[in-house]
């Protein structure tokens, strides 16, 4: 199996852990597409009913246009059960997410929901997490003072830019700053000093939040448990 089948099961998996009434996150990204398509499936055929609460603009279209209903996050008072993917996740289920630009909003919905399942390829499963980048979400109102800052630090700052080149906008319009740092040594250090730092709306270090892993194999998908 390539990449996208191991994601294309994974997001498979993980739909059968959604029960009929449920409010559910739905995360980002090329494995969550999977996972959604999925659920859409789930809700045409079996009728199931649920509601989602999605973690980007991408992810709520995809979802209305297979049937799935949308509310905003303000709309409802929990989350059951909270379905996104992964960039890295080492031996200690911390992760690093936000490859694809939705980590604010995805810490919020991860925050509000009862039970969280990451879903990602083999390929994620790291012993430490850094290598990948560390994306950090910044106001542009002095972004550049903060990209200064990351210097200093020896972080390794990176603005994260468009195809045309602009800056990238999330779909709150802030700009995210990738972090080269390779593997880090104590991400709870480094997530401190982060959130500290005026500017900093959020980062990508995912940190004890996660209660089940899907993990995409070639002989199938393994569910491992944190805890
Ligand atoms: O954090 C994310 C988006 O902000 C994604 O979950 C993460 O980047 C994994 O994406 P993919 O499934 O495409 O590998």
């Amino acid at each position: 199996m390539d990449q996208n089948e191991l994601k294309a099961l994974v997001g498979q998996a993980a739909v059968k852990f959604i029960e009929d009434g449920m409010i559910v996150g739905l995360g980002t990204g090329s494995t969550v597409r999977y996972m959604v398509d999925a659920l859409g499936k789930r809700v045409q055929e079996e009728g199931l009913n649920v509601i989602g609460v999605t973690t980007s603009n991408r992810t709520t279209a995809q979802a209305q246009s297979l049937g799935i209903t949308i509310k905003d996050i303000d709309e409802v008072d929990h989350i059951d059960l909270c379905i996104d993917g992964a960039d890295e996740i080492d031996t200690d289920f911390n992760g690093i997410k936000g490859g694809g630009g939705a980590l604010l909003w995805e810490k919020i919905v991860n925050n509000a929901s009862t039970k969280r399942i990451w879903i990602v390829d083999e390929s994620k499963l790291v012993k430490r997490i850094g290598n990948f980048g560390v994306p950090v979400e910044v106001i542009p109102f002095g972004a550049q003072h903060v990209f200064n800052y990351f210097v200093k630090q020896g972080y390794h700052p990176v603005w994260r830019l468009t195809d045309d080149g602009a800056k990238y906008r999330t779909d709150e319009k802030n700009f995210i700053i990738d972090l080269k740092v390779g593997e880090i040594a104590d991400p709870k250090v480094m997530a401190e000093d982060l959130i500290h730092t005026v500017g900093v709306v959020e980062h990508g270090l995912f940190l004890n939040r996660v209660d089940q892993v899907i993990v995409g194999r070639q002989d199938g998908p393994e569910v491992l448990d944190v805890n």
